[in-house]
């Protein structure tokens, strides 16, 4: 198979960020072509000419997709994916002076344009893994037992530093993964694996196994990704389709880290990721969207996977819906009209409340420490603190 034909065979069954590849001009417009009408809506492929961007240049580079690895060809065409709106490729062709994909005007997103950072596809590995190597520097203890693990590509690195502490370190710890993917993952690297089910019997059969817990805050720490990242550590998960599982294990857990490249820091919510990712029972999805409408959402689509473009199943049996939604205010912003009308939190509740919702895949309100100081019943979901790799090797950190 030529480069491009591996990389469309990835697309196809990948429901994580595609990353990027060089190519020619035409080779990249035939590719963004089946890449549009074979991955969900919101993920859109555009493609840049190379010789303006800062640091790529049109020599041989690896292509990441999922867990895999391609060699892309040569040469002038960067083909990106997954962050811009289909809007934006129009747009596009006319900023070419600034060569930075930028969000649509609408009437109801008075906020500027957020620029993410372009990086190569080795730099946004490097720059994860430097994320997760000084995440788990600074949260994870020997003394734990009990550690959540999240999904999606960037927290493969957090169990790669784990492991990398050998077994006399993790071989009286239990790895509780937030679904299917990132159980074979821990298990892959010759870790302990606990269901959020075991975990739950255990904590109830045997209270004493988890002395001074309070909250059902069994897991000492998660570690988990994110689509998304706002100035108070709200985040957006679920474009890899997870983010039920991930909820659950997030409000057991006493604290949530997050780990990314710096691409994911954004000032707000959906200022470029492009939609809230919501669960749905598929029985009721048309529902779902008719009500998403209502409050708000552009086109609400449920998200499809492979060339039949059938709806991408959740590891619950559900499907995912896209609904993008002008970009959010972040806490503090209520009632400045002027600037939009939803917060990460009032979003998520108002659309928790839709019949036929599971979960939304915004992570926000209180921080596991939080909760534990509000209540027995308060649950934290937002993280603590979250690690941004950049491409120049450093991390920097919010919260
Ligand atoms: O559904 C997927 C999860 O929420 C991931 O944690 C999120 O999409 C980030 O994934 P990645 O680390 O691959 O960018």
């Amino acid at each position: 198979m030529n480069p491009q034909t591996q990389f469309l065979a990835a697309c196809a069954y990948t429901t994580t960020t595609i990353r990027t590849i060089t190519t020619t001009r035409t080779t990249a417009a035939a590719i963004c072509n089946v890449l549009k009408s074979n991955r969900r809506p919101p993920a859109v492929f555009t493609s840049y000419p190379v010789s303006a961007r800062r640091g790529v240049t049109g020599e041989k580079q690896t292509l990441t997709s999922g867990r895999r690895s391609f060699v892309s060809i040569t040469t002038p065409y960067l083909l990106h994916s997954n962050y811009h709106h289909y809007h934006q490729q129009q747009q596009q062709q006319k900023r070419h002076q600034h060569n930075y994909p930028t969000r649509p005007p609408s009437p109801t997103n008075t906020h500027p344009p957020h620029h993410r950072p372009i990086m190569t596809t080795d730099l946004i590995e490097s720059a994860k893994r430097a994320a997760c190597q000084r995440a788990v520097a600074e949260h994870f203890d020997p003394s734990f037992r009990y550690i959540g693990i999240g999904s999606g590509s960037t927290v493969a690195y957090v169990v790669e530093a784990i492991a990398a502490q050998g077994p006399s370190v993790t071989s009286g710890m239990q790895f509780i993964p937030s679904g299917s993917g990132s159980a074979a993952l821990v298990r892959g690297a010759g870790l302990s694996v606990l269901s959020i089910p075991e975990l739950l019997a255990l904590a109830s059969g045997s209270p004493s196994s988890f002395p001074g817990v309070t909250n059902r805050q069994y897991i000492d720490v998660y570690f988990d990704g994110a689509d998304e990242v706002d100035a108070q550590l709200a985040a957006i998960k679920g474009g890899g389709a997870c983010l039920f599982q991930e909820k659950v294990v997030a409000r057991l857990s006493k604290k949530f880290v997050c780990v990314a490249d710096s691409r994911k820091r954004a000032p707000r919510l959906l200022a470029s990721w492009p939609a809230v990712p919501v669960e749905v029972a598929p029985v009721a999805a048309d529902l779902v969207r008719l009500a998403l409408v209502d409050l708000g959402a552009r086109n609400p689509v449920v998200r499809t996977k492979g060339p039949g473009a059938a709806p991408a199943g959740t590891d619950n049996g559900n499907w995912i819906i896209d609904a993008p939604f002008a970009p959010l205010l972040t806490a503090g912003e209520e009632g400045e009209a002027e600037k939009g009308k939803w917060t990460p939190e009032s979003l998520a509740a108002a659309i928790k409340g839709i019949l036929g919702v599971l979960e939304v895949g915004i992570f926000a309100g209180p921080t596991g420490p939080q909760a534990k100081a509000l209540g027995p019943d308060a649950a934290g979901v937002r993280p603590v603190k979250a690690y941004f790799g950049n491409a120049d090797g450093d991390v920097e950190t919010l919260g």
